[in-house]
């Protein structure tokens, strides 16, 4: 056993982690308590802290911050009652549980996935979009309808992945609501619930086939990825996994959402222009990237309960250069087919925004570190920014 000193803060948050039993410690290290009440905190090994302790533990530290954070406004809202009277109607502890819950929505919702569907529906309506006469009142209500039955279905794809992984995301996503305990898992079942029945409650009111047709099959596919019942819970098996997210972020959403705007709300035919068969393309490289890179920080968790992620199957190095590779390739294509618009101006900001896109995922890929899980997560945000930049450089595709 020898001491890990980083920080004089460091033994007192483990100490109070092991305490709370919320928030468990790496397995190399643990709590040493003297006669005199001090605690230290010990890695296990003979040679003394590596600098590969110190990441983890640094890692480590950073996630139990945000806990500990979290878990403070948490138990701060739940003991409201017991303050003074004065305190209790101060208009700042009114706002206090307000704001935790609201934080703790904003978490179990996977923003990053939420702003993808917005701005990917968005993006291919305005591909139905010939003339500036066409963004009308009708066009806008269909676009908003459309966009808010796919939030409700992303909130019941994302929070039922929550509801069936709360043991794994006790490992890999400890800030995620259901993992943490902000939440009860009656609370996601109902949330859950309640999102599907809005998306499909909302889907029906408008009637429009494509529209209604594209929530029912992400709300199949979504339930056989992640429920734990014979033959489903697809999430086990990586290729499967990676085809669900690609079925609906590539193929669903680049066509079905256009045939609402085209042929239901503007009753036209259905045609399928070079832009849309370019976004449904480029989309296939995204989902498979997306669907790759968001298990590399998740390995640990992943390995002890059999989630056979292609992270776990070959390495985490491989896999963040398979994703790099997919996505240079398909910044590659985007480039030769801007070269061949007819039109100047599309020609340039086609060819210059992927060339741009490209040069900065080289320079950002080629510094992550990637033994640390933070840096890892953090370029895996990045890539949905170029996910997101792409969902607006696709309606100047001509
Ligand atoms: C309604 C429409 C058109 C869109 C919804 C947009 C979504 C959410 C598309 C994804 C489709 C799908 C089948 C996703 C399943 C993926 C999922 C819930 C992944 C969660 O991945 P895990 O690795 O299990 O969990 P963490 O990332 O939380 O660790
Ligand atoms: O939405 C997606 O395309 C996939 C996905 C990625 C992620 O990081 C969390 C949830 C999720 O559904």
């Amino acid at each position: 056993m020898d001491s890990l000193c980083l920080r004089p803060s460091a033994p007192a948050c483990a100490a109070a982690a092991a305490r709370r039993r919320d928030h468990i410690l790496p397995s190399f290290c643990s709590i040493q308590r003297s006669g005199k009440g001090r605690v230290s905190l010990s890695i296990q090994g003979s040679k003394g802290p590596t600098d590969d302790h110190c990441k983890k533990f640094l890692d480590w530290k950073y996630s139990y911050h945000r806990i500990s954070h979290q878990s403070r406004n948490t138990s701060a809202n739940a003991g409201q009652s017991l303050q003074p009277e004065t305190e209790a109607h101060h208009p700042a502890s009114i706002w206090k549980p307000i704001s935790s819950s609201l934080d703790a929505f904003y978490r179990f919702s996977r923003p990053h996935t939420v702003i993808g569907t917005a701005l990917s529906i968005v993006s291919v309506s305005l591909l139905a979009v010939e003339s500036l006469s066409d963004i009308s009142p009708l066009f806008l209500t269909g676009l908003l309808e459309a966009v808010v039955a796919a939030f409700f279905m992303n909130i019941y794809i994302v929070g039922l992945n929550q509801v069936f992984d709360i043991e794994i995301d006790k490992v890999n996503k400890p800030t995620l609501p259901l993992a943490s305990g902000e939440y009860s898992p009656a609370t996601g079942v109902a949330i859950v619930s309640v999102s599907a029945a809005m998306s499909f409650a909302l889907g029906w009111l408008v009637g429009s086939p494509p529209l209604f047709w594209a929530l029912f099959i992400s709300f199949v596919l979504g339930t056989a990825y992640s429920v734990n019942l014979p033959y489903f819970r697809w999430k086990r098996f990586a290729v499967v996994a990676a085809l669900c997210i690609l079925a609906v972020r590539a193929v669903i959403v680049q066509l079905a959402f256009f045939l609402h705007i085209q042929t239901f709300v503007f009753r036209r035919p259905a045609v399928f222009s070079k832009p849309l068969i370019f976004a449904t393309a480029f989309m296939t490289f995204f989902s498979v990237v997306i669907a790759l890179f968001k298990d590399i920080p998740d390995i640990e968790g992943d390995r002890i309960f059999g989630i056979q992620s292609f992270s776990v199957r070959l390495g985490q190095n491989k896999v963040f250069w398979i994703c790099v590779g997919l996505l240079e390739m398909a910044y590659g294509v985007a480039i030769l087919m801007g070269a061949t618009s007819s039109s100047l101006w599309s020609k340039s900001v086609t060819v210059a925004g992927h060339a741009i896109l490209a040069s900065l995922l080289w320079s950002c890929a080629r510094s992550v570190d990637l033994t640390s899980k933070a840096a890892i997560t953090s370029f895996y945000m990045f890539i949905w920014k170029l996910f997101y930049a792409e969902y607006l450089l696709i309606p100047l595709v001509r």
